[in-house]
């Protein structure tokens, strides 16, 4: 297997562990430069994907004068002789006339010629039929090109699709959009120890990262199929191996929980030589889960896939996921890197030494504090259950009550937490 950086000495042939931000920026890049294919989908099936190219309209928008209000499109000076209908939907013939006036609903084109339109709650008959009444001052229409001039771009290249960004591509004309899918990942769950049902006890704890990092994928928009859940995978490098070699056949990306150490039952590192794979990062300077990893494997006809290596010390499997995960996703997709929301620390954060750390806390977003939370040891879930996201205290650094510092949020979705 390759490394890329140099030795330490004393251990031979182990790079020192990535900067925190450094093993971010780099795995990002990596990501990018395997960006998933761009493909054209039907506008229905692309909620999200992301856009591999800008949304432009194709044509003004609104493509048409059109009517605000149902009422009487009229010209000059009235009362107006009814000389038609135009329904939304319909081409509008021109008002030739001065005095002369069409009935228009909301959403229809409006006749050249006209001079204003009167709602029609605001007019009156006379007694020869015809229609009277003072139009407001403003126009009741809307402009041609009044929200968009044909050809200009109305969102970005990388933005996640949604059904806002959707709508506003069927309404300038678009069938399909060229969108790059969401990454399909799998999870290998590594642990003799692990039990899938039941209470721990007599030595043994139960697999909490099998049945909760799937849907971490999923709110990072990965696709996770039930039969890409895949473990607890026997303690042996043979079934390792195979069990990696079958996740990888269907994933872009493979997350293995556990055996990132060098214990005498963590076959990680070696499976992944066996593959041929080799590291984007081995070993990251954060406090917890340091022992997290990105690897990548180039196909004989240049597919690239890769594993990230999670700790198996829960809480810091999670924190592999927003510090490595994140970032290849959005490269992956083609999306901009992760922008993190500054913060002030409502207390006191220890810092790590040389290493950065990263602090579960509560995110108070109309105060805009981070609330260090209690029961967070890599080993406990129970401050993550509480948590919006992890307070980053730079390597050197301690953190004081009042600082501006970083925030990793988790990616929860609308109505989880409060
Ligand atoms: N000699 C050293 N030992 C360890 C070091 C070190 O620097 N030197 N680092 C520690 C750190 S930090 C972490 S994190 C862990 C990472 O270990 P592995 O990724 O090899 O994980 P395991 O040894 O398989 O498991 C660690 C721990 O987590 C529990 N576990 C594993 N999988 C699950 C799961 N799916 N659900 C719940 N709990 C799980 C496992 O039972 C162990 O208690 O290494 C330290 N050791
Ligand atoms: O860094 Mo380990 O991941 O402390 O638990």
């Amino acid at each position: 297997m390759s490394t890329e950086t140099e030795t330490t000495g004393a251990e031979v042939g182990t790079p020192p562990p990535a900067g925190w931000e450094e093993a971010r920026s780099r795995v990002y890049a990596v990501g990018l430069s395997a960006a998933l294919p761009a493909v054209a989908r039907p506008l229905a099936d692309t909620d999200g994907h992301t856009l591999a190219e800008p949304l432009t309209t194709r044509t003004d928008l609104p493509a048409f004068p059109t009517s605000s209000v149902d009422g009487w499109a009229v010209r000059g000076a009235g009362p107006w002789r009814v000389a038609g209908r135009v329904l939304a939907g319909q081409t509008a013939s021109p008002l030739d006339e001065d005095g002369s006036t069409v009935e228009i609903a909301t959403g229809a084109m409006v006749p050249a010629g006209t001079t204003a339109i009167l709602r029609i709650e605001e007019s009156t008959r006379t007694a020869d039929g015809r229609v009277a009444g003072t139009p407001r001052s403003q126009p009741e229409w809307r402009e041609p090109a009044e929200e968009a001039h044909l050809g200009e771009e109305l969102v970005p290249a990388g933005t996640p699709v949604d059904p806002a960004v959707i709508g506003l591509a069927a309404s300038c004309g678009h069938d399909t959009l060229r969108v790059r899918r969401p990454p399909r990942a799998a999870l290998l769950v590594f642990g003799d120890e692990l039990l899938t049902s039941g209470p721990p006890g007599a030595g043994r704890v139960r697999d909490a990262l099998g049945p909760s990092v799937p849907g971490w994928l999923r709110r990072y928009g990965c696709q996770v199929r039930g039969g890409d859940v895949v473990g607890p995978v026997a303690d042996t490098l043979p079934a390792h191996v195979a069990a990696l070699r079958g996740a990888l056949a269907n994933a872009d990306l493979v997350c293995t929980t556990g055996g990132t150490m060098h214990g005498p039952v963590d076959h990680l590192h070696p499976t992944l030589e066996a593959l041929g794979a080799d590291y984007v990062v081995n070993t990251v300077a954060v406090r917890p889960g340091f022992p997290m990893l990105l690897a990548r494997l180039v196909d004989g006809d240049g597919r690239v896939r890769f594993v990230a290596g999670l700790p198996g010390n829960p809480q810091s499997a999670v924190v592999a996921l927003v510090s490595l995960v994140a970032p290849l996703l959005a490269g992956l997709t083609g999306r901009p890197m992760p922008v993190l929301p500054q913060v002030t620390l409502a207390e006191p954060v220890p810092g790590r030494g040389d290493h950065t750390h990263l602090a579960l806390a509560r995110w108070d977003r109309v105060a805009g504090t981070a609330h260090p939370v209690r029961h967070v040891g890599s080993a406990m879930l129970r401050g993550l259950a509480g948590a919006d996201g992890f307070a980053v205290i730079r390597p050197g650094t301690s953190g004081a009550a009042g600082d501006r510092v970083p925030l990793v949020p988790l990616p929860l979705m609308p109505g989880e937490r409060s």
